[in-house]
């Protein structure tokens, strides 16, 4: 259903393509293409509660990351960032159309989408996003739930200002109930997604119904869940490539046809993996093993509590 296409666009100026532009697209069940490595704007960067001031040190880090290449831009209006994200936008200076943007409604009670998304583009300072994502499922109480606010975004969609339109934070049990009703069917769902958190048979479940996987939190394994039972394969796969850790953690999302969002104010680190990462693959019996190494141990760095208050998988 997804095939991944080449995004080598050389620059009308005769300026040399950015890194980006070698890493490929995901062509997404709409017809619209994503690319397949993404710069996060809400974890390093997201604003604590109730800090409202305007962050230029957010601003400068995105400037930096558009700049080195991250032409995909991860954000949300629950990371109280949209304005900096839009500020950054202007400032980087890379037109607009070469940019895919997205942001999420946090389906905040007693508000409209529509309500949100306008607030939302009004932040950004933009006339459409790319994609517009519903943040987590668990505003909803009923399924009826699920497929109403799932209209409220086919409207959205329908009136051209977010080009693609998708959820996040989806389990099966929640997707359901939209697929039966959609006239627009999600086209991603974006998941914490590593090798401690594969999600069983959920990956599957995407590909037999058309549905891109986006993968936060791809490095996990590395930051956060280490030490564990990947440490030694990644390790193995960064020498025979020569390349990081980090740089095998992302292809092995890649390399089974999913979008990688990571982030880091660490511009060198930024630049390592495009440099790197489209200069080699992981072959499938390497997948595979990373994969089955994974499966070892099970890790959960987000929205933890709502696993443990529902039981959810
Ligand atoms: N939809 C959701 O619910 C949701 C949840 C989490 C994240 N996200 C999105 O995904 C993006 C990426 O998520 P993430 O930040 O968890 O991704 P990630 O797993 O790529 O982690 C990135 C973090 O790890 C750090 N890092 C990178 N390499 C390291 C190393 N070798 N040692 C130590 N630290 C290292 C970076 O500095 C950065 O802070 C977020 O910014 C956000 O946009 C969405
Ligand atoms: O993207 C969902 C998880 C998350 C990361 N940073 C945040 C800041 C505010 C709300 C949610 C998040």
């Amino acid at each position: 259903m997804h095939s991944i296409t080449s995004a080598f666009k050389p620059d009308a100026s005769g300026n040399p393509p950015k890194q980006q532009e070698y890493i490929p697209n995901l062509k997404l069940s709409d017809g619209n293409e994503i690319p397949m490595l993404g710069y996060g704007l809400g974890t390093a960067n997201f604003k604590r509660g109730g800090d409202t001031a305007f962050n230029q040190q957010i601003v400068d880090h995105t400037v930096t990351a558009i700049k080195a290449g991250y032409y995909h831009l991860d954000g949300a209006e629950a990371y109280g960032n949209e304005q900096e994200l839009g500020a950054a936008i202007q400032a980087a200076g890379v037109p607009r159309e070469k940019l895919f943007v997205t942001t999420k409604t946090s389906c905040r009670a007693g508000e409209t989408v529509e309500t949100a998304f306008s607030r939302s583009l009004a932040k950004l300072g933009l006339d459409y996003v790319d994609l517009y994502l519903i943040h987590q499922p668990y505003f909803a109480k009923t399924p009826a739930d699920q497929q109403a606010k799932w209209a409220e975004m086919e409207a959205i969609k329908e009136s051209g200002r977010a080009r693609s339109i998708g959820v996040s934070n989806y389990l099966q049990e929640d997707l359901e109930p939209i697929l039966a009703t959609a006239r627009f069917p999600p086209v991603v769902n974006q998941i914490e997604y590593h090798p401690y958190l594969q999600h069983g048979d959920l990956v599957a479940y995407h590909r037999n119904n058309g549905i891109a996987v986006e993968a936060y939190a791809p490095l996990t394994a590395i930051t956060k869940a280490a030490p564990g039972p990947c440490d030694a394969v990644y390790a193995r796969l960064a020498s025979k490539y020569g390349v990081s850790d980090g740089d095998i953690a992302l292809r092995w999302c890649l390399d089974q046809g999913i979008v990688a969002l990571t982030t880091s104010g660490n511009e060198q680190r930024l630049q390592g993996y495009l440099s790197k990462l489209p200069a080699f693959h992981l072959t499938p019996k390497e997948v595979d093993e990373i994969s089955a190494s994974g499966r070892e141990k099970h890790f959960r760095g987000f929205w933890l509590a709502k696993f443990a208050a529902d039981d959810r998988r």
